[in-house]
């Protein structure tokens, strides 16, 4: 396994590229370290599998490098970048067996039988289709072609990286949770080096050590899913990560005090910001306290979903999300308060550092 490292990589699909906009991914400039399971999550458009497609090979950036361990693959074809890589829907040889199948990556790098039979039978285990060896993939459902994909995508081990392109599309849902949780346990036992592109959050943060954020061409935040929940680095990944997602007020902001309205809410520290910046305060629902003291809010709706409530409101005539625990009340004057450390500051979309 290898890492992945992402050398000033930008692409445009047109030839002469002008404005930021002409760019699908703007500036990418991060490592994906050897041995990491890293997910690519971001809404339709963002340039996930743009990024996926470059690192694969099928696609040579417009400007930049990408090097797998120390080796420049920038100009290499997907055939010599030595990588494994499972697609949306299936690719699987409809004549061969499902054994032959899930053999063929390694027979065609001449790997002894006898490895060959071993590994297999250790993928077929993962993919639950060991009673289905034998048979040919032509009668197989989708979602068991699927399986056949990823299975073979995962059975060598001397691959730089593998890569998966919202895999798990075409499986039946109950399905899913089973076969993230295996590539998660695959990954802890071989520690390959892995990026998985999808649009849900669900699935990235259950299946990646580090979810990479993207948005708008640009990687907003590489984190783990605790990093992204308490700390997010630009206002969508407040938004995005988390249901419902983060409260974003805008705000007028005075050393350790911001205000909203008539309203003034103490900081944990000053958030020192470049004049003329549009400044906001980003708040969880779970951090939004209801309560008799405080702020005063309107509430508008009240959606109960099982495990707590979510109350619609307005604070100084902005939207606010509260999380409410399932058994309080509703005050009749409702108000609330913000967990000092639960806040943060961000300057034009991103975010400012006001630890103390
Ligand atoms: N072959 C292409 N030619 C021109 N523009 C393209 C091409 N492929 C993608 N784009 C554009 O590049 C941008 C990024 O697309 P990309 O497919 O990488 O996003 P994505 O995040 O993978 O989206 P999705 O989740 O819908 O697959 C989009 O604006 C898209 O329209």
């Amino acid at each position: 396994m290898a890492r992945i490292d992402l050398d000033h990589i930008r692409h445009a699909y047109t030839a002469t590229p002008q404005a930021p906009s002409d760019y699908a991914l703007k500036e990418v400039n991060h490592v994906f370290e050897d041995g990491g399971a890293y997910a690519l999550l971001g809404p339709s458009g963002c340039g996930k599998t743009t990024l996926l497609n470059i690192i694969s090979g099928l696609l040579t950036p417009s400007h930049g490098r990408i090097l797998l361990g120390d080796k420049d693959v920038t100009r290499l074809r997907t055939e010599d970048r030595n990588i494994a890589q499972v697609f949306q829907f299936p690719v699987v040889y409809d004549t061969m067996t499902v054994f032959d199948n899930l053999a063929f990556p390694l027979r065609n790098r001449h790997v002894a039988e006898a490895e060959v039979k071993r590994k297999v039978e250790e993928i077929l285990d993962v993919i639950d289709l060991r009673a289905m060896a034998n048979r040919r993939a032509q009668g197989l459902t989708a979602d068991l072609k699927q399986k056949v994909s990823l299975g073979r995508g995962l059975v060598r081990s001397d691959v730089s990286a593998i890569l998966f392109d919202e895999p798990l599309t075409v499986i039946d849902p109950h399905m899913k949770w089973q076969l993230r949780s295996q590539l998660k346990l695959l990954h802890r036992q071989f520690g390959y080096t892995m990026v998985y592109v999808t649009h849900d959050q669900t699935e990235a943060l259950t299946f990646a050590d580090k979810v990479v954020v993207m948005y708008d061409g640009e990687i907003v935040q590489i984190g783990t899913p605790a990093e992204l929940f308490d700390r997010p680095s630009h206002t969508f990944v407040g938004y995005f990560i988390g249901s419902p997602g983060m409260n974003v007020l805008p705000v007028k902001l005075n050393g350790a005090t911001a205000t909203i309205g008539d309203l003034q809410i103490a900081l944990p520290a000053a958030a020192t910001v470049s004049a003329g910046a549009k400044t906001e305060l980003g708040i969880r629902p779970e951090f939004v306290r209801l309560s008799a003291e405080g702020m005063p809010v309107t509430i508008t709706k009240v959606e109960d979903v099982g495990r707590h409530k979510v109350a619609r409101s307005t604070l100084a005539g902005q939207p606010l999300t509260i999380v409410v625990p399932e058994d309080d009340e509703i005050p009749s004057d409702p108000r609330v308060t913000f967990a000092p450390e639960a806040i943060n500051i961000y300057a034009d979309s991103w975010r400012v550092k006001t630890e103390a």
